[in-house]
This record gives C-alpha cells, sequence and structure tokens, in this order.
C-alpha cells in the first residue's frame, strides 16, 4: 500500500524537519523534575507530571509562566510580574541543565532517523525549546550525527507556530518548502508549517493540549513514526517491530 508520504512527495522529502519535544522524545520527566525544584526553592506546591504534559510546548518561558500559576492559560498568567518570571525562569534553567538528559525516545523514532538518513534525506531540529539544551538531549540517546541543522526557540525573533524557524531552516539546508516535511506533535508545528507552504505529519502521542491535531491539514495523522514511513521500511525489508 502506498503511504500518504509516498503518495504526496512521489518518494520521500528531501528533507525532514522534526520537532523535538513530544515528536522524538518524552522530555516531560525532565521538564517536571526542574520545574518542581524551582517550586521548591521558591517555597510553592509541587505539581504533577500529568499537569506538565499540558503546559510544555510554547517555549521555556511560557512553561515557567504556567507552572507558576498552576494553570496553562488565564489571568493569572498574566498577574506574575517580570521579577517573578525572571527569578523562575533562571531557577528552572539552573535545574533542567541537570535533568534535561531524562527524557526517552518514543518508539519507532530511532528506525525512521536510520531510515531517512540511508536514503538521503536531510533531517533537521525545529523545536522551541532553547537550544543549548539539545545536545543534552541527543548525546545520551546517540541522536546527535542525524541532524543537519537544530534550530532552538530562542535563535530567532518569532518561534512556532510563526514560520520563520521553518523558513530559515529550508534556507540553512538550501531546500523549498514543497520538497520538506515538518514531522510534529502540536498545532504550533502543523501551523507553522502551513504557514510556510509546508507539508505536515502529525503524531498524536505527544503534547497536544487536546488539540484536534486533523483540524491543522497534516497529509497524515498517527501514533507512530515508523507506520508513517511503514511501507516503505516494507519495500526495504527493515524491520518496524
Ligand atoms: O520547549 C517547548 O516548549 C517544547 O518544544 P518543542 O515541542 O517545540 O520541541
Ligand atoms: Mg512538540
Amino acid at each position: 500500500m502506498i503511504s500518504a508520504i509516498e503518495a504526496h512527495f512521489s518518494g520521500l522529502p528531501k528533507a525532514v524537519l522534526f520537532d523535538l519535544d513530544g515528536t522524538l522524545v518524552d522530555s516531560a520527566p525532565g521538564l517536571a523534575s526542574a520545574v518542581n525544584a524551582m517550586l521548591r526553592e521558591l517555597k510553592r506546591p509541587e505539581v504533577d507530571l500529568s499537569s506538565v504534559r499540558q503546559w510544555i510546548g510554547n517555549g521555556q518561558e511560557t512553561l515557567v509562566r504556567r507552572a507558576l500559576s498552576g494553570c496553562h492559560s488565564g489571568p493569572e498568567l498574566g498577574q506574575l510580574t517580570q521579577s517573578e518570571v525572571r527569578k523562575g525562569l533562571d531557577l528552572f534553567r539552573r535545574h533542567y541543565q541537570e535533568s534535561a538528559h531524562e527524557c526517552a525516545l518514543f518508539g519507532g523514532v530511532r528506525e525512521t532517523l536510520e531510515h531517512l538518513q540511508a536514503q538521503q534525506v536531510v533531517m533537521a531540529i525545529v523545536t522551541n525549546k532553547p537550544v543549548e539544551f539539545v545536545p543534552s538531549i541527543l548525546a545520551p540517546l546517540q541522536l546527535t550525527g542525524f541532524f543537519t541543522v537544530v534550530l532552538g526557540g530562542e535563535c530567532l525573533p518569532e518561534k512556532k507556530p510563526h514560520p520563520l524557524p521553518i523558513h530559515r531552516c529550508l534556507e540553512k539546508l538550501a531546500v523549498t518548502p514543497a520538497q520538506a516535511l515538518m514531522v510534529g506533535d502540536s498545532a504550533n508545528d502543523l501551523i507553522a508549517a502551513r504557514e510556510a507552504g509546508v507539508a505536515s505529519l502529525a503524531l498524536t502521542y505527544g503534547y497536544h493540549q487536546g488539540q484536534d491535531l486533523q483540524a491543522f491539514g497534516p497529509i497524515w495523522l498517527g501514533d507512530s513514526l515508523a507506520d508513517a514511513f511503514g511501507s516503505q521500511y516494507d519495500s526495504l525489508g527493515v524491520s518496524v517491530t
């Protein structure tokens, strides 16, 4: 059976841009450790992992604002002072240096990266996470060598859902929007891709805050990267189990 990716690109895209948190790695445990270390220092109540999962995806300042106010959105976020947010962010980042590695690769990811690399598809990471933390996530998982470009949330004046990081990444890779595929777990990824004229693929296992990702027009939506590229693995005789 021909996959949605093969049908769209008549084969494989020239470049695949991956979101990081919730797409390649389950980073919530490391983020929750740092959030709670920050809250302890500020003598505030700790939060549970499931709350932190709901708060990931809009960069670290938003995560810290949500943790300090104990909710995802609402007037409480706006009531925080600049100095509270700055202090929280400094503490969070100091602790996250220690806990960023507390994350796990989602199933099917390594096989997909190996498959794409073997097919000379260029790969990049476009994340809203500050870029300084990316090496401590990729290195222990031995993922560093797969990516030609890594763009973090504070590399540019805008982050996803703005299309600027995708435009900049395509420029660096010297590929056109039509030659690229964005793979993500949240509306931010799919909106940024759509605005940049890039096809997208949505994974349902990440941090989508209950949103219906189908509404943002991915060419494929599912719960395993291996399934998205599955028929191509099969044709190469590569195991996806
Ligand atoms: O740090 C975040 O907000 C998450 O980043 P990502 O999902 O764009 O990788
Ligand atoms: Mg994500």
